[in-house]
């Protein structure tokens, strides 16, 4: 081929990359503005981090319920480029739950799952068939069913509690976690907690921050990944510190267990039992066997923290509200009588506190924003494309406080839940919406269920529970207020706790 040939080939060649790339930037800025267009509503991000302050300040109540006012069912958020997406009302309800198998996977956390090992932990798993196995035996252990087995031992620690109040009124923080923790332990592994140092809780409260911190999104791993090729940077150090401590977070609690699981009752009756022992006593093959360790290890990080909120959420409830909290003692005076504490088998019998119970959760959300899911593909909703690897949130808060369902949402009206037909009782009842969405809705709802409802009747069958006085016999006034984060936990308060009568001391066998 002749030189000049070459050069008109080439010049061809030159032309026809060029159209190409014309046709390919146009075909891209016309899909650009479709996606663009056909984006949900949202605050406008800055530069690079987007909506990364939106999205804090999300965590706080006003800021998420004005974000769905201003912007609706459907609210657009970007960090670092990634899509976000707030689902308020029905929006969370039909993404979340009626399209579960799309939207059930989890971000990836690189720190959590793959620096410190804690990538089998439930409420961080990827969607998959490893988790699918992981929370059928999950739902089987926590059934209603399975969960009932646990009443008795639910009723002694509560009652422990009690007697840990009446004592110690002022330490009321610490009773409640240290009920919490003995539920959870009892549940999961048959463990009977008996000091304040119990080992297995103490690991297990260890672990339970330690993951919290892990799954913050805010290692430089998490949203830099070439960050794993530079030496010296912070979250190897801790990464490693983490791993190491793992067989001691997730196995010594189980080795408790599997020394006492053919002895003890408790040991039987609990979730490891339940998955762990055979009808024909044969051992279970060893990928159950790691499933059942990192579940139980799951529970404990999942369910403690959010049980010490509700508790202690109740407990202001009460005090700011004393004409409610009256009420329901005069209903559990009726139904109970004062010779006993209540039991599981009054339950259909206290309406007015199963009404306080449902107020509880719908007025203190404890998992306000819930965790969030992952979206597996495109996919479009109400007109508005969802790209594969949207980050959605269930504004569990916002669903909550949604004057269009719950009138004055901010007040606290357990009086809102009588006298509703069928129908509008089904759609308002909290329950629906404050264990999360579709299929990763809370495993733990059946057991959260059991335990807060008896905790709340108990102490509100022994306790006038009132605002702390000073040393002049001044009440203080209680705020509302709540730490920011994934768990609302109520700030520091100070209430007392009254006996409300004088057989409580011998109820409570601390006379
Ligand atoms: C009042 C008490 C509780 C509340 C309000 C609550 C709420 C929640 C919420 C909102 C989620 C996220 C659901 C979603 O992603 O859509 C969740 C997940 C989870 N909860 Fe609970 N929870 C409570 C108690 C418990 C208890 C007692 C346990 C353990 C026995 C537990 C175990 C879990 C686990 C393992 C997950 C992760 C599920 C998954 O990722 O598939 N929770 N919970």
């Amino acid at each position: 081929m002749s030189r000049s040939t070459n050069g008109v080939a080439l010049q061809a060649a030159t032309v026809l990359q060029g159209f190409v790339f014309a046709a390919v930037a146009l075909y891209g800025l016309h899909y650009a503005r479709r996606r663009l267009r056909s984006r949900p509503p949202g605050p406008m991000g800055l530069p690079i981090v987007g909506n990364v302050f939106d999205l804090q300040g999300s965590r706080e109540a006003d800021n998420i319920v004005s974000l769905a006012k201003k912007y609706g069912d459907i609210v657009y958020l970007e960090v670092f480029g990634s899509p976000i997406v707030m689902l308020n009302g029905e929006a969370a309800m039909d993404l979340l739950d009626k399209r579960g198998s799309l939207y059930s996977d989890r971000p990836h956390f690189p720190m959590a799952a793959d620096f410190s090992g804690m990538g089998d932990l439930t409420p961080i798993m990827r969607y998959g068939e490893k988790f699918q196995f992981g929370r059928r035996l999950m739902n089987q252990a926590l059934s209603t069913r399975a969960v009932s087995k646990w009443e008795r031992g639910i009723a002694e620690e509560s009652h422990a509690l009690l007697r840990l109040l009446y004592n110690e009124p002022a330490k009321f923080p610490a009773h409640l976690n240290k009920m919490a923790g003995s539920v959870v332990m009892m549940s999961m592994y048959g463990h009977r907690v008996v000091s304040d140092d119990d080992p297995y809780v103490k690991l297990a409260l260890e672990f339970m921050e330690a993951s919290t911190n892990a799954i913050t999104g805010r290692w430089i791993i998490d949203f830099f990944p070439p960050a794993k090729y530079i030496p010296g940077l912070a979250f190897h150090e801790q990464a490693a510190k983490w791993r190491s401590r793992i067989p001691d977070w997730v196995e010594k609690a189980f080795n408790g267990f599997k020394a006492n699981m053919h002895t003890s009752e408790d040991a039987k009756n609990s979730l490891c039992g339940s998955l762990m022992i055979t009808p024909d006593g044969s051992p279970v093959d060893p990928e159950t066997e790691n499933r059942v360790k990192w579940i139980a290890t799951s529970g404990f990080g999942a369910g403690l923290d959010v049980v010490v909120a509700c508790l202690s959420q109740f407990i202001m409830a009460m005090a700011l509200n004393p004409e409610c909290q009256a009420r329901a003692q005069k209903e559990l005076d009726e139904v109970v009588g004062r010779d006993r504490l209540p039991t599981f088998q009054d339950r259909e019998s206290l309406p007015y506190v199963e009404c306080v119970f449902k107020e509880t959760l719908r007025w203190g959300v404890p998992a306000p924003l819930s965790v969030p899911h992952r979206l597996i593909q495109d996919d479009a909703y109400n007109g508005y494309f969802l790209p594969a690897g949207t980050i959605c949130i269930g504004n569990i808060w916002g669903i909550l406080h949604d004057e269009r369902m719950y009138k004055n949402p901010e007040s606290f009206t357990p009086e809102r839940f009588e006298g509703l037909d069928p129908k509008t009782a089904k759609k308002m009842d909290p329950t629906n919406y404050v264990y999360g969405f579709g299929r990763r809705r809370c495993p733990g709802n059946h057991f959260a269920h059991f335990a807060a409802w008896y905790s709340m009747a108990s102490l509100l069958s022994a306790f006038i529970i009132s605002p702390d006085v000073d040393e002049n016999g001044n009440e203080i006034p209680i705020k509302a207020e709540f730490e920011a984060g994934a768990i609302r936990h109520t700030k520091p308060f100070r209430v007392r706790f009254t006996p409300r009568h004088s057989k409580i001391a011998e109820l409570l066998s601390v006379a």
